[in-house]
């Protein structure tokens, strides 16, 4: 009786334990249920369909990267236009259709980047979001479009650049007998991308141009920040939601992992960057201490180049506090700083304008945006135009008759006299679609895509490639056919055709673009055919596809290039009485 009542007493103890742990675990239940009910209150979800997902994993296994690729093939019939993709680290909505991805470039709300936490406070144009990416920007448009780039002066350097391509291709033709026409089957790729740089680099630093290192140009930051992020594995994405935990574990994780500091190709293109500016800012100092002689000596262009104008009127477009919420990311901070040899704000001398601040690491970072969106995705358009005309002799005849109708040398000022050229060159743009998923756009505030409920923090793809060749608006979208893109035999642009994107942060670059790869093309054009040699058709496929990254990049391949009879030389154009007058400007 007794070991039974022991027994009972025990039972008994260790129920009226239950008893009383059970009325606080389901309080602690109902307070958790209550509080993740008003947290999806308050954060809005995403009604739009998609691929099933699964926790932690998310969708990974029900999609294919790229995704355009994976969008065109199954994921736009099955899901319509705008499809949510869940991935362990973040939700990304691809829209598709014309009217929804124009809604996303006109939206405040859809204005900001994917932020990489380093990248965060150091500016930069292309990653950058809020005040700060608005002061950049309005900085570096106003640069690109008051100080000549896309201008009469600037299409003289790039048609310099292109003569000197013309003859650089001339040069690695073998010598033949009179007649016959001199002909090589040649890679003409790399130089492209030096012709391009060149004049991106002159514009950027001035006469003393950045000697070509494919380092720099291949790895910079906006290329590879934005091509990591379309490749990260689970295991990656996996890692990068544990460094997000809360306070100690997701600092630990950012720490271990070295989360918060830029990769050290990064740090190496930086400190590149930052001995230019500094190059440039003893050449001006010394162009300054001569009157101006110096530089107008040294150069003959009459427009400024983007350091100049920063080192003028840097104190117009930025003040002290231009961070986003005055917070300073002190990981990365300290490794611009280290990287490109800053002083912090505290060891500049307020009162010297040329002094090094922690802005120059801004400007690096700028300047590397810049360069990698100018030199890459110009370069590609201009060796898929070239592949794309090989294979098309009827397309690359009608250009040439056109370019020998308008004279010798008829330049990117005389494009109205070549539509042909020019609806060439739009309908490479839409076939190839150089950039298919744009630049990734983040939603800054909950916000509704073709009805659909966004919320805050989403990742918006729009796919470009989707629009471009949507059989609605450009009917049989696979076959090449520049003349789409005519009426009447006038150039006749088409409102579906996206490439450089629309809105606020639409591509700063167009104008460049567009009138260096004009240039470049016709030029070369005009003073070869070319064509795809037989060891080359045998891979046509492959060669069409290009590569898979953010820049859907021309394969390396061989063209056969024969040289055309030869129009008179023409003597340079003398520069205009306003270029004459221009006075050298002060800066400093
Ligand atoms: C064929 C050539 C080019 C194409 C197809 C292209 C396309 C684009 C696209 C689609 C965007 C994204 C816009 C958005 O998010 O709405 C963009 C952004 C950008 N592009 Fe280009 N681009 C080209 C050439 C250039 C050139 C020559 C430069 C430099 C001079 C440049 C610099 C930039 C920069 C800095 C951004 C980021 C702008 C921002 O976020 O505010 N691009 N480009």
């Amino acid at each position: 009786m007794g070991h039974e009542d022991n027994s009972k007493g025990g039972n008994g103890g260790q129920s009226s334990l239950t008893k009383s742990l059970l009325l606080p675990g389901l309080i602690l239940l109902l307070l958790l249920l209550l509080a993740v009910r008003r947290r999806n209150r308050r954060h809005v979800t995403c009604d739009a369909p998609g691929p099933p997902a699964w926790p932690l994993i998310g969708s990974h296994f029900h999609v294919e990267l790229p995704l355009w690729r994976w969008v065109e093939r199954e994921g736009k019939a099955r899901y319509g236009p705008v499809i949510q993709v869940r991935f362990p680290d973040h939700l990304a909505v691809i829209v598709s259709g014309y009217d929804e991805i124009r809604e996303v470039f006109l939206n405040e709300s859809l204005l900001g980047r994917p932020q990489l936490p380093w990248r965060k406070q150091v500016g930069g144009l292309a990653l950058s979001e809020g005040k700060l990416w608005r002061a950049h920007r309005t900085f570096s448009v106003r640069a690109l479009n008051d100080f000549g780039w896309g201008r009469p002066a600037c299409q003289a350097d790039v048609a310099e650049e292109s003569r000197q391509i013309v003859q650089e291709i001339r040069d690695r033709l073998p010598a033949g007998p009179a007649p016959q026409l001199r002909s090589a089957e040649l890679d003409v790729g790399e130089l492209v991308t030096q012709s391009v740089s060149a004049v991106i680099s002159r514009m950027i630093f001035g006469c003393e141009q950045v000697a070509y290192d494919e380092r720099f140009y291949s790895k910079l930051p906006l290329m590879q920040s934005i091509e990591q992020e379309n490749r990260l594995s689970l295991a990656q994405t996996l890692m990068r939601r544990l460094g997000k935990l809360p306070w100690p574990l997701g600092p630990a994780v950012r720490r271990l992992l070295c989360l918060g500091r830029p990769e050290p190709l990064v740090m190496e293109a930086l400190r590149m960057c930052q001995e230019q500016i500094d190059k440039r800012r003893r050449s001006l100092r010394h162009s300054q201490q001569a009157g101006g002689a110096a530089l107008a000596r040294q150069c003959s262009r009459d427009y400024s180049d983007y350091i100049e104008f920063y080192l003028r009127e840097k104190t117009n477009y930025f003040s002290d506090d231009e961070n986003d919420s005055g917070r300073r990311d002190a990981a990365g901070d300290a490794a611009v700083d280290e990287a490109t040899g800053a002083a912090t704000a505290a060891e500049t001398a307020p009162d010297d304008p040329a002094a090094p601040s922690m802005r120059d690491g801004r400007l690096a970072m700028t300047i590397f945006d810049l360069m990698t969106g100018g030199v890459d995705a110009v370069a590609n358009l201009v060796r898929w135009a070239l592949l794309l005309a090989s294979l098309h002799p009827e397309a690359q005849r009608r250009l040439r008759e056109e370019l020998e109708a308008a004279g010798g040398d008829a330049s990117y000022a005389d494009k109205d006299k070549l539509p042909y050229a020019e609806a060439f060159l739009e309908e490479v743009q839409r076939f190839v679609s150089l950039l298919p998923e744009g630049v990734v756009r983040r939603a800054v505030d909950s916000t509704t895509i073709g009805g659909y409920r966004v919320p805050k923090g989403a990742r918006i793809i729009p796919n470009l490639y989707g629009v471009h060749h949507d059989p609605l608006h450009f009917p049989e979208p696979d076959r090449f056919q520049p003349d789409r893109f005519l009426r009447y035999g006038r150039f006749q642009p088409s409102r579906h055709l996206l490439p450089f994107s629309l809105g606020k942060r639409a591509c700063p670059g167009e104008a460049l673009a567009r009138m260096e790869a004009f240039t470049l093309l016709t030029a070369i054009l005009r003073r070869f055919s070319v064509a795809l040699p037989d060891s080359e058709a045998a891979r046509l496929d492959s060669l069409l596809r290009g590569s898979d990254g953010f820049v859907r990049r021309v394969v390396e391949h061989r063209l056969v290039f024969t040289e055309l009879p030869q129009p008179p030389p023409t003597p340079p154009t003398p520069p205009t009485q306003q270029q004459q007058q221009q006075q050298a400007p002060q800066f400093l």
